[in-house]
């Protein structure tokens, strides 16, 4: 299959850089009604009078906000309450998620979006990306001619098969798309309005949502793998027809390989469980195999989960010990994984999935191993990683050998959302003395304790979770205008994240930066990824392989959507434009941003 003719290294794509004309707010949302809008704006707008008098700034409008959020009893409440505020005021929105990342992520992310899939027919309100059917296939194009915004440069897809940790949720799994594409804009600053997310609705194996008078997709049962790669297929081709050279992430697809193999070369692609959860561990594994003096080459990890993201981490860490000196079958020969048969070996009688073929033990002598007790007894890990949606089942006796055996033992239960997860923070502390290095994949609280030796502290948390590395991925190809993403621009994101640690942090014991720096650390995830696609020649913005580091990260960060600046930004715009024309003088300040009005009258 050749690449769709129309993307060459010649093509123009959407420059990220350009700003969006001040009258082209994300769509659907509409900051023309911001309540922060001098008089001369609205007046402009053909808006003045149709929002309360005041023209306020943005502490009135967050301490409102934040009071209106905290009288909503419900996580779903407070969820509901963000989506609307993103459609009615999208930069007030992302200026308030980014203001509180720690307290607001949980909320628009893993998770409450979890419960807010699982109810997504009975909670929806309004549209905020796209779906596209199996009987839309033959027309793909011209339904993705029907989304609002030009210059589309990331899309997020799912089929809704595997949400999170909670299964086939048909496309109830919009959230995810909308969620993830969220975070790309907080977190590493593509603009809104420049993500679309999508959910595909090609039938659900789920019963009982089939059943369901309110479901909103279609009550066919899931399509064949074979009508996917057709339907896959006509999409690829169509999304890159209408914004050639867009970043396409496959998200939370049953089981992804086959696509992801398939379009690997053809397309700007990525699959965010395989290889964004692969990048966003390995960068965990780095610094706790550091911290845990054990050297690679004698630990041994014991994976819970043997799925896309279970094989996905696997490889990334397979490549981190052969680059540390192990050769690749010494690498390999680290990791036991388990599903839902026990112990993946290769005689264990049944046809293994392509993607566990690899990672099936040979030395194994005939035995078979059925549960993770035994798996656990017999290899006597270093590393214990949950990727397998089953809730609780590090039990306190697994952590406590986990303890026994080892001075510093890696636990990673990294299902989500946080039912799902294999473990708790507290249970993995209590239960270890306090010597575990931990990561989940949902946020977990600090917890204070006092160990054997008598010594109380707080331990952190960490979480080791994709969003850490997929909006650096996303924006660092998206400015390279990379042809591919590779399997080095993969690995460069977790590294970069390994390194991004402060002193302050690694004294903590961190294994990830904190939450509230990820936009700086975006910028050096987009940076190293950028510099990777430099080195396999992937990129197509080649004039940027002559910058140095320092002057990358600055590139980058002026051209990542900043919610604090936009609005000013418009307001100068709109400022200097209508004195310019001599309509009206609106107060230009020092810095050339109007000044707050009060109770602006025509
Ligand atoms: N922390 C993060 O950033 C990420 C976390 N995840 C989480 O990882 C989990 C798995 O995701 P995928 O690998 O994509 O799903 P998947 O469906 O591809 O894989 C699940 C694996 O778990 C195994 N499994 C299920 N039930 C089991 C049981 N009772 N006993 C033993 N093994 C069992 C299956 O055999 C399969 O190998 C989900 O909860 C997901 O939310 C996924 C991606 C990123
Ligand atoms: C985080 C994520 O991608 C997942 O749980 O599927
Ligand atoms: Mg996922």
């Amino acid at each position: 299959m050749a690449r769709y003719p129309q993307v060459s290294t010649q093509q123009a794509r959407p420059v990220h850089a350009t700003p969006a004309p001040f009258v082209n707010h994300a769509s659907p949302a509409d900051a023309n009604y911001d309540t922060a809008n001098p008089s001369y704006i609205r007046k402009y707008l053909r808006t003045y009078g149709l929002t309360p008098p005041r023209a306020e700034g943005y502490e009135t409008q967050k301490t409102r906000c934040l009071a209106q959020l905290g009288l909503k009893n419900t996580p779903i409440d407070k969820f509901l309450y963000l989506s609307t505020l993103r459609k009615n005021n999208v930069h007030l929105f992302y200026r308030l998620v980014t203001d509180h990342l720690r307290e607001l992520t949980p909320l628009i992310y893993t998770p409450v979006v979890g419960e807010a899939c699982q109810r997504w027919s009975e909670i929806y309100q309004q549209p905020e990306g796209m779906y596209l059917s199996w009987e839309d296939r033959g027309n793909l194009a011209s339904v993705i001619a029907n989304w609002p915004q030009p210059n589309v440069e990331i899309t997020c897809i799912t089929d809704g098969s595997r949400i999170l940790g909670l299964g086939d949720l048909g496309i109830n799994g919009m959230g995810i798309p909308i969620g993830k594409l969220a975070l790309y804009t907080a977190c590493a600053g593509i603009r809104p309005e420049a993500t679309l997310p999508l959910t595909l609705d090609l039938g659900t194996g789920n019963k009982a949502l089939r059943e369901d008078p309110l479901y909103m997709g279609s009550r066919r049962d899931k399509i064949s793998p074979e009508e996917e790669r057709e339907f896959l297929d006509e999409l690829m081709a169509a999304l890159t027809e209408r914004w050639p050279g867009i970043v396409i992430q496959f998200e939370d697809f049953k089981n992804p390989f086959p696509a992801l193999e398939r379009y690997r070369d053809l397309y700007t692609c990525f699959n965010d469980d395989i290889q964004g959860t692969g990048a966003v561990i390995l960068g965990g594994v780095i610094n706790a195999v550091k911290r845990s003096g054990l050297p690679c080459k004698d630990h041994r990890a014991v994976f819970f989960g043997a799925g896309s993201a279970g094989v996905g981490v696997a490889r990334q860490i397979v490549e981190f010990f052969m680059r540390e000196g192990m050769t690749e079958d010494e690498a390999r020969n680290c990791f036991y994984l388990v599903d839902t048969k026990g112990l993946v070996t290769a005689d264990r009688g049944d046809k293994l999935a392509d993607h566990k073929v690899y990672f099936a033990r040979q030395d194994n002598n005939g035995e078979q191993f059925k549960t993770l007790d035994e798996v656990v007894d017999h290899v006597k890990p270093s590393i214990l990683m949950g990727l397998s949606t089953m809730g609780g089942v590090f039990t306190p006796e697994i952590l406590r050998k986990m303890a026994d055996w080892n001075t510093a033992p890696l636990i990673f239960p990294l299902s989500n959302p946080s039912s799902k997860s294999e473990c708790d923070f507290e249970t993995a502390v209590k239960n270890t003395d306090g010597r575990c290095l931990f990561a989940s994949g949902s946020p977990f609280p600090n917890c204070t304790f006092t160990n054997s030796a008598g010594e109380t502290r707080t331990y952190y948390p960490g979480q080791g979770n994709n969003m850490y590395v997929f909006p650096g991925i996303g924006l660092g190809s998206i400015l390279s205008k990379a042809v591919r993403v590779t399997d080095s621009m993969i690995y460069a994101s977790g590294e970069a994240l390994s390194q991004a640690l402060t002193p302050e942090e690694l004294e903590r014991g961190l294994l990830y930066p904190d939450i509230t720096r990820i936009r700086e650390v975006s910028i050096v995830v987009t940076r190293k990824v950028m510099r990777a696609a430099q080195e396999d020649k992937v990129d197509r913005e080649t004039a940027l392989r002559t910058m140095n580091d320092v002057e990358m990260d600055n590139w980058i960060k002026a051209r990542m959507y900043d919610p604090h600046t936009e609005v000013r930004a418009l307001e100068r715009e709109v400022g200097h434009l209508l004195s310019s024309l001599g309509t009206i003088s609106p107060p230009i300040t020092a810095n050339g941003s109007p000044t707050e009005e009060k109770n602006a009258k025509l």
